[in-house]
């Protein structure tokens, strides 16, 4: 690795990621019933990064939704295979929650240094709850940080050599020609840019019916961009890639000039004001407001206006001997009130979201397409037809202590 950044404390991201997740989740955020599993040491994290998570989990899903649910032509109508491939996987638990879902694909492999798939394959085999999900036959390796099993594989490998990427998934039995989706998620940015071209070059070539999917940062050169490059580098795991790619656009331009057919890059405060559902929204917005204010300050909120509501009024009343002079009063009465609560309720909501807007600009969904099978002609953020990102029950029980 570059001396600006060292092997453990790239693979010690993992353990943040699962660790913020794992906070999303208590929160009620998302759901996920296995990200526990993963985290050692529970932390409680900050709004901001809440939402960060929140809106990449959903952008994610969504994206990933849309992929699960393409048709072929009608005489391949729900027979069409299809396979995901997630580059630098670490712990996520999405195979395990699609197998919930019944969603699961043909084929699901994960990619990462023997070190992180050491442990997760260990955790794979003593954890009931996820050696469920796998076939009855599969093996697994401890050492060898391996998991072989029909529609699940897990292996080690070091992205950077190509060369053994096509090893590695002959192995795994993918099928090039299969609908493939390939997830990136803060992969690509810790690796020096030639590795990145190479990967992404690698992926155009051997995959010609494929979605790939890349969650990283950008915007290195504004003060949040190089305070957020500082706090990682002083964790040595520098972002040796954000400068090759700082904008969107060269994020687009990165995918089409290794050889994808199309790309398009958002900011995540775009993904989530245009491409999050608004029922996703709204659930956020309410977690987020009890999250941010604790139940005392609603509770002197809620005071506050029932006090407005009926003494200010019945104290005027008095001086109203008209039953229709207090009737025009009480509609004006209970306009004034609801004006103040949407008032107030706004300002709480602008306070919330207006804290992690820095955040959200720094980060970016980017994917790009090769539709050699012409599937994705509808795919991506303009596609509108995709409600959910996944079913799930608000869970506000769980919200209130992390
Ligand atoms: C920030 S974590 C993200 C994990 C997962 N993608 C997620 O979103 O939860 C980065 C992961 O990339 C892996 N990684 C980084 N460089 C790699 C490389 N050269 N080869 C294999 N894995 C790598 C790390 O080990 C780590 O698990």
């Amino acid at each position: 690795m570059d001396s600006r950044s060292n092997k453990e404390a790239v693979q010690a991201t993992n353990d943040d990621a699962s660790a913020s997740k794992l906070s999303c989740v208590k929160k009620g955020y998302m759901k996920d019933d296995y990200v526990h599993l993963f985290v050692r040491r529970p932390v409680r994290r900050s709004p901001i990064i809440n939402r960060g998570y929140f809106a990449r989990w959903a952008a994610l899903r969504k994206l990933l939704n849309q992929f699960l649910d393409t048709e072929g032509n009608a005489c391949e109508k729900g027979h069409l295979k299809k396979q995901i491939l997630s580059l630098g996987a670490g712990f996520d638990t999405t195979y395990f929650q699609l197998q919930d879902e019944g969603k699961a694909p043909h084929l699901y492999v994960e990619l990462d240094f023997k070190e992180v798939t050491s442990k997760k394959a260990t955790l794979i085999e003593t954890c009931s709850h996820l050696r469920d999900k796998i076939s009855a036959t599969a093996s697994i390796s401890r050492e060898s940080g391996e998991v072989l099993s029909d529609h699940y594989k897990l292996l080690p490998v070091d992205l950077r050599d190509i060369p053994k990427l096509d090893d590695f998934i002959t192995l795994a039995g993918m099928d090039p020609s299969l609908p493939t989706f390939i997830i990136a998620e803060c992969v690509l940015i810790y690796l020096d840019p030639d590795s990145s071209r190479s990967i992404v070059r690698w992926t155009s070539k051997t995959f010609s019916t494929a979605i790939f999917f890349l969650y990283e940062q950008i915007h290195p050169d504004d003060a949040f961009g190089q305070q957020m490059i500082r706090n990682l580098e002083s964790r040595g795991c520098s972002l040796l890639g954000i400068h090759d790619t700082p904008t969107l656009q060269a994020k687009e331009n990165l995918f089409v000039e290794q050889g994808w057919q199309r790309a398009v890059a958002w900011d995540m405060l775009k993904v989530y004001s245009d491409f999050v559902e608004a029922q996703e929204r709204r659930r956020y917005v309410y977690i987020c407001i009890l999250e941010n204010f604790p139940l005392i300050d609603l509770v002197v909120l809620l005071v506050i206006l029932w006090y407005h509501l009926c003494f200010s009024r019945i104290e005027r009343l008095e001086l109203f001997d008209e039953f229709e002079e207090w009737h025009m009063m009480q509609a004006r009465d209970s306009e004034g009130f609801f004006v103040k609560c949407s008032l107030i309720f706004s300002l709480m909501i602008r306070l919330v979201l207006s804290q992690s807007s820095d955040f959200q600009e720094h980060y970016c969904v980017a994917y790009a397409i090769n539709d050699a099978l012409g599937l994705f002609g509808d795919f991506g953020f303009l596609n509108h037809r995709h409600q959910q990102p996944q079913p799930h029950v608000m869970n506000l029980s769980s919200s209130a202590s992390p």
